[in-house]
């Protein structure tokens, strides 16, 4: 059996030890497909474990039977029973060889050692989730729940921004975001999340009996510290005190209980400093950004935007029109179809110009070669990690398939520009929560090392292709035009990152919604400024 099992094994090895990387597997939906099979193989283990108990565990039932049989019999006359030579040899044989067999068959540890001897095979060979992964999904969900304006009780029952969706969270699961929201210092959602731990744990021990798995007192733990370093001295020493009729002898409760009175008693100002209470954290403050002017921070307009609550005015939209596009011969013959999503800076939205057939094919190049996306370090042009994007990405160059040329071909001929000097392309998949916070696609006057090494100046333009829908969220916005595109497989978002004169176009700020429900594709083409200089002859004036 364990044999076989092994084989298996072995062949998962084969094809898993290809594309084994260890953390970030919840940043791209590819990676969570892999885990599904991690959990089947898991599954099987555990069946086959249980299958064995439960086969030992009737034998031994059988056993105590025949114990019992024979011991009643005995019991009913001893000195009779005794007094039969083969009853008197078979008692001393029972509590001797057999009791012996019966022991060993009790303490017989082989299951359990082939099932842990497999769980280590697995976690070695196969896609595994760590605690940076752990805390990653439940960072995701948490920034789904701003963004989106989800409220945690919704959240809980499955509900994403009016959608329900079958799966729900238990009191476990919404203490388990609690925790991972507490070891971030974030004090805000450890009190949403306890909260909600507590009244669905309070609703799960009315609809069964058994036990919960997480005690009420550990959650009135977490929430009683965290509503304290929110500022409610008050409500933290209710909780303490509901803590302490479970649990009288717990001694940091007792400690804070203390703490809690005299900061009542003082009304002191220092209630939110967390000095002296046993757990405390130095609260981190919150980067705010900073307001654009006196209306929302571009924080809130892009919220809204991501929300769908936003448009530009009436005076804008009412400018715009859809045409065919005569950029080039082909585009003329294709017919593409070219639709205005803002008239200055210029945002188009070519529909249909990759097509699913490309799309598939871009997809299979590149999911082997995803990584965490990376982006440049302000300072030394170094390309890092940043929780401000994450995603993953892959870049395919003209050599890989005759499809990468296309694509640039195709590029040309949308935007009249050479993709000679050109980045390759980029192909990313957001996985849940997946998202890049507002950001400019060219490097400023003062990021002097950013693209130095290509030689090709700046990034002139971006061409950005959607190679999938979004079942929801995942739009691309721009916070400053209150504009928000959605993405709809095939279609190609242009714009110009840079004016005619060669500065910056910082209008183009823009970013990747965090993705609620489903997949989102994407690939982008960066256009650089060296060779353009016919094509897009430039201007002195500054406004251009
Ligand atoms: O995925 C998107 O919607 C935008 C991506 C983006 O802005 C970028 O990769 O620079
Ligand atoms: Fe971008």
């Amino acid at each position: 059996m364990r044999l076989r099992k092994m084989y298996i094994l072995g062949a998962w090895v084969i094809i898993n030890c290809l594309c084994l990387i260890r953390a970030e597997l919840y940043t791209a939906i590819t990676d969570l497909e892999d885990l599904l099979d991690t959990e089947a193989m898991f599954m099987e283990t555990l069946n086959r474990y249980i299958q064995r108990e439960e086969k030992k565990l009737e034998r031994l039932k059988r056993k105590a039977e025949e114990y019992k049989k024979e011991h009643s019999l005995a019991s009913a006359d001893v000195s009779e029973y005794l007094s039969n030579p083969i009853n008197a040899y078979l008692l001393v044989k029972r509590l001797t060889t057999d009791w012996t067999t019966t022991e060993s068959l009790m303490t017989d540890q082989t299951a359990l050692d082939d099932a842990q001897h497999n769980f280590t095979e697995i976690k070695r060979f196969m896609k595994f989730p760590t605690d940076e992964d752990l805390t990653g999904a439940a960072a995701a969900l948490i920034r789904l729940q701003d963004t989106y304006n989800m409220d945690t009780s919704s959240l809980a029952q499955g509900e994403l921004m009016g959608v329900k969706y079958t799966t729900q969270l238990s009191a476990s699961d919404c203490f388990e975001l609690g925790r991972q929201s507490y070891n971030s210092l974030d004090y805000r959602h450890t009190v949403l999340w306890m909260t909600e731990a507590l009244a669905r744990q309070e609703a799960e021990t009315r609809l069964s009996s058994n036990k919960t798995e997480t005690p009420k007192w550990e959650i009135l733990e977490y929430l009683a510290y965290s509503t304290y370093m929110e500022g409610d001295v008050k409500s933290a020493l209710d909780m303490t005190n509901e803590l302490l009729q479970i649990y009288p002898d717990h001694e940091r409760a007792q400690g804070n209980k203390v703490y809690y009175l005299k900061a009542l008693e003082k009304k002191t100002d220092s209630v939110n400093t967390g000095e002296n209470v046993t757990e405390g954290h130095k609260e981190e403050k919150e980067i705010q950004d900073a307001p654009l002017g006196k209306g929302p921070t571009e924080r809130e307009l892009y919220e809204m935007a991501c929300r769908g609550n936003l448009t530009p005015p009436v005076e804008i939209t009412s400018q715009l029109t859809c045409y065919y596009s005569s950029s080039s011969p082909f585009a003329r013959l294709a017919r593409l179809k070219v639709e205005e999503a803002y008239p200055k800076p210029r945002i188009l939205l070519f529909r249909d110009v990759m097509y699913d057939s490309e799309i598939e094919i871009i997809k299979r190049l590149a999911t082997p070669r995803l990584r965490r996306a990376t982006v440049q370090n302000f300072k030394t042009g170094q390309l890092e990690t940043a929780n401000y994007r994450i995603s993953k990405s892959a870049w395919l160059n003209e050599e890989d398939d005759p499809i990468v040329s296309r694509v640039s071909r195709r590029v040309e001929d949308m935007t009249g520009l050479t993709t000679k000097t050109a980045e390759e392309l980029q192909v990313v998949n957001y996985g849940i929560g997946g998202h890049y916070e507002p950001h400019l696609d060219f490097a400023r006057k003062e990021e002097t090392n950013a693209f130095k090494s290509l030689g090709t100046g700046n990034r002139i333009a971006t061409v950005l292709f959607y190679m999938s829908d979004v079942a929801q969220g995942g739009a691309t916005v721009f916070p400053g035009l209150q504009l928000a595109l959605w993405p709809q497989k095939g279609t190609a978002a242009v714009w110009m990152n840079l004016l005619a004169n060669g500065n910056g176009d910082f209008s183009t700020r823009h970013a990747a919604c965090p993705v609620l429900a489903g997949s989102k594709w994407v690939s982008n083409k960066w256009l650089h400024e060296l060779g353009q200089e016919i094509l897009r002859p430039c201007s002195l004036d500054p406004s251009e």
